[in-house]
């Protein structure tokens, strides 16, 4: 079966958040199953790492979206890329959806459009003359436009989007409804329109044969008024006629303490000395204070989902109790600058690396006893896994993936309310852990025993793929 997997990051080339490390994932686990290929928008840093790229099509100038190339390469263990080349949309620096201050690039609209009518072409065999698909698999509001355009084409090609994160919609004015191409008809409050905008995240809901996300727990919370962000009733409908499935995301291998060429050193369970040695070398890294009480680690995109003020306000209790904290992540400047502003007033026991880098937070994974995920919401959440591999206990709030993979008491700590109250009570917990050595080695144990293989997801995929393009 051929399946076109359609992504705007992708951590082999660029990475943002979850989203990236999922893509590079995900296809290679589902390699054995069919044959995937992955399309990115040719953004300036994936051109730039990307040797023998193919142009392989041509996609005339459509309403006020540019002409493009397609062009076809490789990632270094063969897995096919197709890459949509564009200067004027996507050779800019800065990150994928905005510039160097973080702001969205103004024309997203027509960038990712582009990106998703040119998708929907090479899927149905008009632009690689050697290739067509049997099935496309969109992610996020930026691919949701895929099975829209399909459907404007006539096509039948079936189609499932992925929602990452329900929270990021794509809403623009309903002008760009004529410069994307997009049928008027469709602007209506069972089609395209929410609330006066125009929500490429609800096109791909609309229209998409079937629809998942990354953990049963957030696919039954967004059928909720509390987590469904205004699109609880159609999910609900989808959810209903059974086109509304769960599947958790799993963890790539090489997330594994005992082989981690970044670490400072490398352990086992058991081998305390060797994590007590990350912790060292943390503290030091850092700038910490020598201290025997437990670091508590924090690895996130740095915006309100994942409850970054709430960790602020329970700072004071955590370095009273004798802990230290250690951050690294980017994202909302606000929070950047909270972060560092704890930083300077306990440079002793803050430490904060703001930026993403992977081998940092291996790091911060081994040293920390504990690793903090008060997130308000969590479609599925990669680093409460990351950190159990590594030992580090996550303390996190009961909600979407957290809730499946966290299991409370004995591989980590779960709280019930997104509150400073609900957070202290998980860390109160955490403390009394840390000081009980059999409990927090047998706790240790456990998590890093969980297995978080691809594999399981994968074959979920591969099910789901093969009843959906038979239907
Ligand atoms: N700039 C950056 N700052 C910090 N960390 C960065 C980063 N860029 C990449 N990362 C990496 O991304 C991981 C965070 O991924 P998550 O899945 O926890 O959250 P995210 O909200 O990005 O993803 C969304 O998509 C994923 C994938 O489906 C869901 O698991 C999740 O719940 C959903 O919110 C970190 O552990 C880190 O390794």
């Amino acid at each position: 079966m051929r399946v076109l997997f359609v992504t705007t990051e992708m951590d082999d080339f660029v990475r943002v958040g979850g989203l990236g490390a999922v893509s590079a994932a995900l296809p290679r686990a589902l390699r054995p199953f069919a044959d995937i290929r992955i399309m990115l928008p040719g953004y300036r840093d994936i051109i730039e790492q990307l040797t023998h790229l193919q142009i392989v099509g041509r996609c005339p100038a459509f309403a006020e979206m540019p002409a493009c190339t397609l062009g076809r390469a490789a990632t270094r263990d063969g897995l096919p890329v197709y890459v949509l080349l564009c200067s004027q949309l996507y050779d800019r620096p800065g990150n994928p959806y905005g510039d160097e201050s973080g702001r969205d690039w103004p024309d997203n609209d027509i960038r990712f459009a582009r990106f998703a009518s040119a998708a929907a072409e090479l899927a149905m065999g008009s632009l690689d003359k050697n290739w067509a698909a049997d099935l496309i698999h969109a992610n996020d509001w930026q691919a949701s436009l895929v099975p829209a355009y399909l459907a404007w084409r006539g096509a039948k090609l079936p189609s499932i989007l992925t929602i990452h994160n329900l929270a990021y919609q794509g809403l623009f004015p309903k002008e760009s409804l004529r410069r994307i191409g997009a049928p008027e008809s469709s602007f209506h409050i069972d089609g395209t329109e929410f609330y006066d905008q125009l929500s490429f995240l609800k096109a791909g809901l609309v229209y998409a044969s079937h629809l998942t996300t990354v953990s049963g727990t957030y696919a039954r919370e967004i059928t909720t008024e509390e987590f469904g962000c205004g699109l609880e009733g159609l999910l609900r409908v989808r959810s209903d006629a059974s086109e509304l499935t769960g599947i958790l995301n799993g963890i790539d291998e090489s997330w594994d303490p005992r082989s981690c060429a970044q670490l400072a050193q490398q352990f086992g369970a058991g081998d305390w000395v060797g994590k007590r040695a990350n912790a060292d070398y943390v503290r030091k890294q850092f700038g910490l204070a020598v201290s025997r009480g437990p670091i508590f680690g924090i690895v996130a995109r740095l915006v309100h989902q994942k409850g970054i003020d709430l960790v602020l306000s329970a700072a004071d209790e955590i370095l009273d109790a004798g802990g230290q904290i250690v951050v690294t992540g980017s994202g909302e400047p606000a929070l950047e600058q909270a972060l560092i502003d704890a930083h300077r007033r306990r440079p002793d026991a803050i430490g904060v690396a703001i930026g993403f880098n992977e081998a940092q937070a291996r790091r911060i994974f081994a040293g920390s006893d504990f690793t903090l995920m008060p997130s308000r919401f969590e479609p599925c959440g990669l680093s409460q896994m990351y950190a159990q591999r590594f030992g580090s206990l996550p303390i996190g709030h009961q909600t979407g993936g957290l809730a499946e993979t966290i299991t409370d008491g004995e591989t980590g700590f779960l709280f019930t309310q997104p509150s400073r109250d609900s957070l202290l009570g998980g860390i109160r917990r955490a403390f009394s852990t840390f000081i009980a050595q059999d409990r927090l080695d047998s706790m240790r144990r456990s998590a890093m025993a969980r297995s978080f293989s691809w594999t399981i997801s994968a074959s979920c995929y591969s099910a789901l793929y093969r009843k959906i393009a038979s239907a």
